[in-house]
């Protein structure tokens, strides 16, 4: 057994905290299409009840407290859904780090997981349990819209865009080794099975949700063979979908030109490599008042497990002060993953009004309520 669940992260401020207020006239929908193609694929199995059961893992530091927070909002709204919280604390399996079997029924039964955020002990320690369960349920492809919020001003109104990351191999695959002391390599694996996978889906999302342009986000010129082969693979990919139109551009160049003048990508959906996907995603997240605005989506074949795009916040763990709206968002996505988009067009309305009101915002987002008070407001409006 490890000896993990809360570990000290240095703390970093949140670019947008306390930024003036305004109205920005924009959609109040996050992800509203969605892929009829992967609605399809849920074939999850409602409970005596009429009720879908879908398996909890709350998480750590700040977990609990937003995992609370949707928890009561779902049963406001009276979502048909049975929570079943599991507890994903690595154990050793074959000398690695591995879920509890427990856990994996869970998931692989209901097909559909929601999580709060898992930290990952810096250096030594187990594995991300966050990388170990998409890799676990083989969830190829991490989804990470990033809108901006009606009603909460930053330097940029009217963000919207799409983020695809591969999500089980490149610079995550956990293959290192000391060479001789002194030199260490951790191995960046590409594969073109996954990246056939997470490019194939990229277009099919970009079609789903009407857009035309596909780009795939790389450093080909210094990786020339494994970010090499995911950009020729993308290449043959796109031939398969001759609506939309695909090209390039260099990982550096995007952070350039995405923080000086975000709106040229709202027309296309981005898709990467892993590291580059968790690095961008999180950018993405600083252009529109933070990480405790942003959802997403580990879609696999077989199940899916929603989670925001944060971590375990361990700076204000414990302290009421987080901002639920991430995970509520992820959950949204999974709801209209599941054919509940009724029940998530309710709610989230619910939330984007709390949000454009202003009168009960979380601290990140320049207000002075608690998780509580944010949840209970948007609660009354249901
Ligand atoms: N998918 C997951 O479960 C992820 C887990 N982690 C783990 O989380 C731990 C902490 O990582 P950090 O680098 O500190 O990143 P973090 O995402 O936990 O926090 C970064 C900053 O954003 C703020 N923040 C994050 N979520 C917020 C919310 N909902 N409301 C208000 N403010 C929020 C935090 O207070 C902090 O200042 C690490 O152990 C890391 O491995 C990190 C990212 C994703
Ligand atoms: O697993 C972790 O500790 C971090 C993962 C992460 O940053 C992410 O998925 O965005
Ligand atoms: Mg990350």
């Amino acid at each position: 057994m490890f000896a993990l669940r809360s570990i000290a992260a240095p703390a970093q401020r949140q670019c947008m905290r306390a930024a003036p207020r305004a109205t920005v006239s924009f959609s109040l929908q996050i992800q509203r299409q969605y892929s009829q193609e992967r609605v399809a694929k849920f074939n999850g199995k409602k409970d005596a009840n009429g009720n879908y059961p879908v398996s909890l893992i709350e998480g750590d530091g700040i977990g609990p407290e937003i995992a609370v927070a949707v928890k009561d909002i779902f049963a406001a709204a009276k979502t048909p859904i049975t929570w079943e919280p599991i507890n994903v604390d690595p154990i050793l399996k074959d000398g690695k780090t591995a879920i509890p079997d427990a856990a994996i029924e869970s998931i692989k039964r209901n097909k559909i997981a929601l999580k709060g955020p898992l930290a990952t002990p810096i250096g030594k320690g187990h594995v991300s349990l966050n990388l170990t369960l998409r890799r676990t349920f083989n969830l190829f492809a991490n989804l990470r819209p990033c809108r901006s919020v009606a009603g909460y001003k930053t330097p940029y109104d009217n963000v919207d865009t799409v983020l695809i990351r591969e999500n089980t191999e490149g610079e995550y695959s956990g293959i290192e080794h000391v060479v001789v002391d002194g030199v260490v390599q951790s191995i960046k694996l590409i594969t073109r099975d996954a990246s056939e996978r997470v490019l194939r889906f990229a277009f099919q999302h970009a079609q789903a949700i009407g857009r035309k342009k596909v780009r795939v986000v790389h450093k080909a010129t210094i990786m020339k063979m494994s970010d090499g082969l995911f950009l020729k693979v993308a290449n043959d990919i796109a031939k398969e979908f001759p609506d939309i139109e695909f090209d390039a551009e260099l990982l550096d160049n995007t952070c350039l030109k995405m923080t000086t003048d975000p709106l040229p990508y709202n027309d296309k959906v981005l898709v990467m490599p892993n590291l580059y996907g968790d690095i961008l995603s999180d950018m993405c997240a600083g252009l529109i008042g933070g990480l405790g605005l942003t959802p997403s989506g580990n879609i696999g074949d077989e199940c899916s497990i929603f989670e925001a795009v944060h971590g375990s916040a361990p700076d204000i763990a414990g302290k009421g002060l987080a901002n639920p709206t991430a995970l509520l968002l992820s959950s949204m996505m999974m709801l209209r993953h599941m054919s509940l988009g009724e029940y998530a067009d309710k709610i989230e309305k619910a939330a984007f009004a709390t949000l454009a009101e202003g009168k009960a915002l979380t601290g990140d987002l320049g207000g002075k309520a608690s998780t509580q008070q944010f949840t209970k407001a948007i609660i009354d409006k249901l």
